[in-house]
């Protein structure tokens, strides 16, 4: 697949979201042709904040028919693969940084019935993917240090994203997805787009004031 066919998926993380209306705010984004979701889950040791686990997830999947993209910012990520499975999760990301055997965890995944992401932090070089693109489905290039909503985009992570896209081509393996999380705002989706990202992560740029309307504001840029 080229990079001119391959569909850009808007992702909005809800770490940036007001709980207390978060599943009104999901249908609004639904209905404005959303497909994605992004879910934080954070465990206060592979980074410091603690944000939620799964009873939020079981919950507001009872809200939602979107795509749950679960990107696992703990340690021991591979403990919490049969309860993401049961409260709903589709994708689940694990760290690089955070699995001894990562191959096993991703086998386990897609075991459990769900597509794998690999994430690796800024400071990761892409050299840790190499044996492990068959049992990947999408690499998440963290283009901020894991842990925060609100921060900016390391302009580092750019020749990151362009580099990882000509490995997968050259490996043979095009159709894996490239996810970016980190300081995407409407003054940084072009330059990710084309470096060859494909799925745009997106907190505070979607969250903060109106969620759809900020959402289709997005959607006119990507068109
Ligand atoms: O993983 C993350 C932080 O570690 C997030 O997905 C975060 O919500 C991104 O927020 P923003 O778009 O505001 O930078
Ligand atoms: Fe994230």
């Amino acid at each position: 697949m080229h990079t001119e066919e391959r569909e850009i998926i808007l992702n909005p993380s809800i770490l940036s979201a007001d709980f207390t209306v978060l599943g009104e705010q999901l249908k609004a984004l639904e209905a404005c042709g959303c497909r994605w979701v992004h879910i934080d889950v954070m465990d206060g040791t592979f980074v410091p904040p603690v944000s939620f686990g799964e009873p939020v997830i079981t919950s507001i999947r009872k809200k939602s028919g979107l795509f749950f993209d679960v990107h696992m910012m703990t340690e021991h990520p591979d403990t919490h693969i049969d309860a993401l499975k049961k409260a709903g999760a589709d994708l689940v990301c694990v760290h690089a940084e955070a699995c001894t055997h990562l191959d096993r965890v991703l086998g386990a995944i897609r075991e459990a019935g769900m597509r794998t992401g690999v994430a690796l932090n800024p400071a990761t070089p892409l050299s840790v993917l190499d044996y492990v693109l068959d049992k990947t489905d999408m690499v998440l290039v963290m283009t901020v240090n894991p842990g925060f909503g609100g921060q900016s985009y390391l302009p580092a992570m750019t020749g990151k994203i362009r580099a990882l896209r000509n490995m997968l081509e050259k490996a043979g393996h095009p159709d894996i997805r490239i996810e970016v999380d980190g300081g995407i705002n409407a003054g940084t989706l072009q330059t990710v787009l084309d470096a060859g990202a494909d799925v745009l992560v997106m907190g505070s740029a979607v969250f903060q004031g109106d969620p759809a309307e900020n959402f289709r504001k997005m959607q006119a840029l990507v068109r």
